[in-house]
């Protein structure tokens, strides 16, 4: 992650119990300076104007997100968008299907064990969000952070500010390319593969205009028990990395760290609070 202690966004979505109601997620959203959400990883670089930690942190608006298709609840769709909403979300839906197949190949994993280990979609969700433009003193827009899921799905405008960290430490943009999906790995891969596939750390800088995207999230039930497979722990002689959790258990940590932010940056909950 970008700093230890770093501003982000207050009422930002962080789960799916957030998104069931049908009002903008963060409406009244109020730039807080807390702790930021990733791995205590410095980067090399910051975006001039970032105001991550700074006690200048001015309370301004810095984005909203709506849920459009929740799992639970109702959504945020204005009828005459209801038809194409739910195209894309089965199409996402899909998407996330295929990727996680060709995750199963990657990881060398027996055929069709991620399809149906991780078969619930009632996890999914896809929100819309909303970043408005940056000021004199502040532009983070998504402090740094990794997603606790399984598989992210992000579809951007043309402005640009998504930034991805690199193994050196620096933030790489994800420039805007027409037509194209990003896709992030979340948590649940990382801990499954006992770190041999990364959560991407990511974050987004605001630009001097608004930036919008949608991103769905392929998550997994929150029942589902996570912890490294076997393949990558007894059956190569590994140690794992990780005990195992509950995932609901962990996203309301994760909630907990935007509701509650603990005092002291090491207090936030990252997927090292499941390190062994
Ligand atoms: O808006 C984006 O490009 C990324 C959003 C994101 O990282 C998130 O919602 O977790
Ligand atoms: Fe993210």
């Amino acid at each position: 992650m970008a700093s230890s202690a770093s501003s982000t966004t207050a009422c930002r979505h962080t789960s799916w119990r957030a998104r069931s109601s049908c009002r903008p997620l963060s409406s009244r959203c109020r730039t807080t300076t807390r702790p930021g959400l990733g791995r205590p990883r410095a980067p090399k670089h910051r975006s001039p104007r970032a105001t991550r930690g700074s006690r200048r942190t001015r309370r301004t608006r810095t984005s909203t997100s709506w849920c459009l298709v929740p799992s639970l609840g109702s959504t945020c769709t204005p009828p005459s968008h209801q038809d194409s909403v739910e195209e894309c979300y089965t199409k996402l839906t899909e998407l996330g299907l295929l990727v996680q197949e060709v995750l199963n190949e990657c990881m060398d994993l027996p055929p069709g064990f991620l399809t149906d280990y991780n078969s619930d979609r009632s996890f999914d969700f896809l929100a819309a969000l909303r970043y408005f433009p940056a000021t004199e003193e502040e532009d983070n827009g998504i402090s740094a952070h990794e997603d606790g899921n399984c598989i992210t799905f992000v579809i951007q405008d043309g402005v640009g500010g998504l930034e991805v960290l690199n193994d050196d430490g620096d933030w790489v943009p994800a420039e805007p390319v027409e037509g194209s999906i990003i896709v992030n790995l979340g948590d649940v891969i990382q801990v499954l593969s006992n770190n041999k596939l990364k959560s991407a750390t990511h974050r987004v800088v605001r630009k001097p205009v608004h930036r919008h995207s949608f991103v769905f999230f392929f998550n997994i039930h929150g029942a589902k028990w996570i912890e490294p497979l076997p393949e990558f722990t007894a059956k190569i002689g590994e140690a794992a990395r990780y005990r195992g959790f509950v995932y609901n258990e962990y996203m309301q940590l994760r909630m907990r760290n935007k509701t509650h932010p603990p005092a002291r940056p090491e207090d936030v909950v990252h997927i090292t609070h499941y390190a062994i």
